[in-house]
């Protein structure tokens, strides 16, 4: 767009709450974006060398007063978004809007453009032209602000593309650009070219509004990997272009965000209960808390309470995160439901897809707006009597939805059977768990509702949050003697972080001993008794285990008994805590995960990571993560078994130690294997971006 020796300004107004994201855009070229904030309504950018700079509101005021002139002057810099802005802006809430200025000397003029990075369903029913002319929203747009509208072409690549350019006869950028900016090196500090080029959206033209939905969100809160993927899959759809929020409840008192001031009414069980939106704006990714007094000190118990009081948790947070879209302003702009997709996760928020329907697209309203929802666990799927259904404040039609035949029980409300039928897309978190829903063993009775809807139905493999768990960079490990180290670092920082470990822990200091570790929740899933049963077989060897869990209290006192039975080698740390996860994921050297059955798993992801080799069931998404190793090929990255039992377990185990006792080279293939592949959700992401354009087109 730009070229050398000309002056280039590109603004994009629409995503301002992602413009810290797009500062490429300014950076490489002839102005220099310092920092831009975009925080509630309110939005200011500063440009410049050295630590002067001009705020953008006021080049933004000056643009809006000579293009909108009924747009007084209104506010200072920084200050809100005048009304009519910010109707230009919900006007816009589906386009790109760029403030230009390319191909002209400084004197020359600049440009308001308006570009649409996608043809939208919506735009297109609705009388919209898909022939690349502005629709009648736009003309409408185009009139108010004085412009001439100047077809451009859809670029060839895509036949969805519409852009369009309008052109202002009387803005002049050194009218819009405070003078000290322009003394700044306007025009001198000249980059190459292509740094000048604004990068385009990984995502193109299928750039999309996403809510993400979920029960949890880590850090703020954290009971397993649901909040892992919470905190971490968003941000990667975010750099891949898409404007994204995450929508989950507000347990605890949260220090990064800030009262909205929006409040709404949601009735449960009758009872009319009121919520408050907070939020943050954290790495491109738009995170909206809702705090009610029914969420409020549930932050160590989330799932915690009787099987109603859960319920009406649910009821309540999907009725209301329907809604975010209309009532949140996010960097001073609703995402409206326009271009929009909900992903929804696991049963709590498996009512989000039904209600959806129910309320609003069955009678025409949020008509565009689209579904996922992800499986992480189907064990857990909001089962309860055929009563349960007057709760969930739906017509009587919808009740076969979640009526569902049980072998034992009979008739039973289920509230993961509503939202597996309702949603326009289903994923879950592996390809092998993907194939273990649909049998009857693995699909804990919603099998033959998967396997009807097998044809929306997909596998998608977890990443890792490459900023949160990485040896190199990782926060818990620089303390304590812990240190943190990378591929090259591995022989040095490793057994310093196995010290360290072995130090707080107050194990032996035994630099050569094998560190086996488990990490995880203790229930029948995790197959933790499995390496119960196993223990008079760990315990002769010589070697150290340490597990952390916490769940079922006879697990829990499993633990503690055997740290005291075996004090010379075992800990058991039961309770949950981040730090020490970060801590033996790093110091240990095998990491065990015999699990019953795993949707995926993260900790053998993050193991592999640091270094440390899983030990693994070969079962869902372990099978998928954890390919066997081979001495002859020198291939592979751990070792599996294949049934859950005590006797497999210690074979895998005993070949495993076998190999870090006596050929230290093997072991340290393994390790660079594990820590060389690209796990992050980069990949997921760009998978998951398959399924909800397909989830938008899907009628
Ligand atoms: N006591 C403790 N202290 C500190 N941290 C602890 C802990 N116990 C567990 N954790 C942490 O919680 C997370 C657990 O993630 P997993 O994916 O292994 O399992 P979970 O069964 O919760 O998730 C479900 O959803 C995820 C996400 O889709 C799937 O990977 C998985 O297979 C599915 O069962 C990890 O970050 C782990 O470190």
């Amino acid at each position: 767009m730009a070229s050398l020796g000309t002056l280039s300004l590109v603004l994009d107004v629409y995503p301002l709450y992602k413009a810290e994201q797009r500062i490429s855009y300014f950076s490489g070229g002839v102005l220099k974006v310092r920092s831009l904030k975009a925080e509630n309504r309110q939005f200011s950018v500063s440009c410049g060398a050295g630590e002067e700079g001009f705020e953008v509101s006021s080049l933004q005021r000056k643009l809006v007063q000579k293009s909108f002139p009924q747009i007084a002057e209104e506010g200072e810099a920084g200050s809100s978004i005048s009304s009519v802005q910010q109707e230009l802006f919900d006007i816009h809430s589906s386009f790109n809007v760029h403030i230009d200025a390319t191909e002209a000397k400084p004197s020359e003029i600049p440009f308001l453009g308006a570009s649409r990075n996608f043809r939208d369903k919506s735009n297109e029913l609705d009388g919209g032209l898909p022939d690349g002319k502005a629709s009648v929203g736009d003309i409408g747009l185009l009139k108010q602000a004085n412009l001439t509208p100047k077809s451009v072409a859809p670029p060839q690549e895509s036949k969805l593309q519409v852009s369009e350019k309008y052109e202002t006869e009387d803005v002049k950028l050194e009218d819009l650009i405070e003078p000290h900016a322009i003394s700044l090196g306007f025009g001198n500090d000249l980059a190459p070219e292509e740094d000048n080029k604004p990068s385009l959206p990984l995502a193109g033209v299928n750039v999309m509004n996403i809510l993400f939905v979920a029960a949890e969100c880590g850090p703020w809160s954290k009971t397993g990997g649901l909040g892992d993927v919470a905190g971490a899959l968003p941000k990667a759809l975010a750099r891949r272009g898409h404007r994204v929020m995450v929508v989950v409840p507000m347990y605890g008192d949260y220090p990064e965000p800030e009262n909205t001031g929006v409040r709404k009414r949601y009735k449960v069980d009758g009872q009319d209960i009121e919520v408050s939106y907070y939020h943050a704006y954290i790495d491109g990714v738009d995170f909206v808390f809702l705090e009610c007094s029914l969420f409020r000190h549930c932050q160590h118990n989330i799932y915690g309470g009787d099987r109603l009081e859960i319920l009406k948790r649910m009821i309540l947070f999907c009725k209301a995160a329907v809604e975010v879209p209309w009532h949140v302003p996010c960097g001073g702009v609703c995402y409206g439901d326009g271009n929009l997709v909900f992903i929804a996760n696991d049963w709590h928020t498996a009512l989000l897809p039904v209600y959806l329907k129910a309320y609003y697209r069955d009678h025409g309203v949020m008509k565009y707006a689209r579904s996922v929802l992800v499986v992480h666990n189907i064990a857990h799927q909001g089962r309860g009597p055929v009563e349960n259904f007057f709760h969930v404040d739906l017509p009587e039609q919808y009740l076969d939805l979640f009526k569902l035949y049980d072998p034992v029980g009979g008739d039973h409300f289920n509230i993961f059977a509503a939202g597996l039928k309702t949603a326009d897309r289903v994923v879950t978190v592996s390809h092998g768990y993907a194939w273990e829903l649909k049998t009857s063993e693995g699909g804990w009775g919603l099998h033959e509702i998967i396997n009807h809807n097998d044809w929306k139905f997909r596998g998608i493999v977890n990443g890792i949050d490459t900023n949160d768990w990485n040896p190199k960079f990782d926060v818990y490990l620089q303390s304590d003697g812990y240190t943190n180290y990378s591929l090259k670092t591995l022989k040095t920082g490793k057994p310093k972080c196995k010290a360290a470990l072995q130090k707080e822990l107050s194990l032996p200091l035994r630099p050569k001993v094998p560190v086996i570790a488990f990490i995880g929740r203790l229930d029948h899933q995790k197959g933790v008794d499995l390496i119960g049963d196993a223990m008079p077989w760990i315990a002769s060897q010589d070697v150290q285990l340490i597990m952390l869990g916490s769940g079922r209290p006879d697990l829990e006192d499993m633990l503690r008994r055997f740290q005291e039975q075996y004090h010379d080698k075992v800990r058991g740390w039961v309770g949950f805590s981040v730090k020490m996860a970060h801590r033996i994921t790093a110091g240990a050297d095998i990491l065990l995960m015999p699990s019953r059955f795993e949707p995926c798993g993260l900790n053998q992801l993050y193991a592999m990571t640091y270094g440390t080799v899983p030990v693994v069931h070969a079962v869902g998404g372990l099978r998928d993560t954890v390919t066997q190793y081979d001495p002859f090929k020198e291939t592979g990255h751990g070792w599996t078994f294949d049934r859950a039992e005590a006797g497999k377990l210690t074979n895998a185990l005993g070949n495993c130690l076998n190999t870090y006792w006596n050929y230290e080279s093997s072991w340290e293939g393994l390790q660079m294997r594990g820590m060389t592949q690209d796990l992050s959700w980069d990949n997921a992401a760009k998978i998951y971006e398959e399924v909800l354009v397909a989830a938008k087109y899907q009628w």
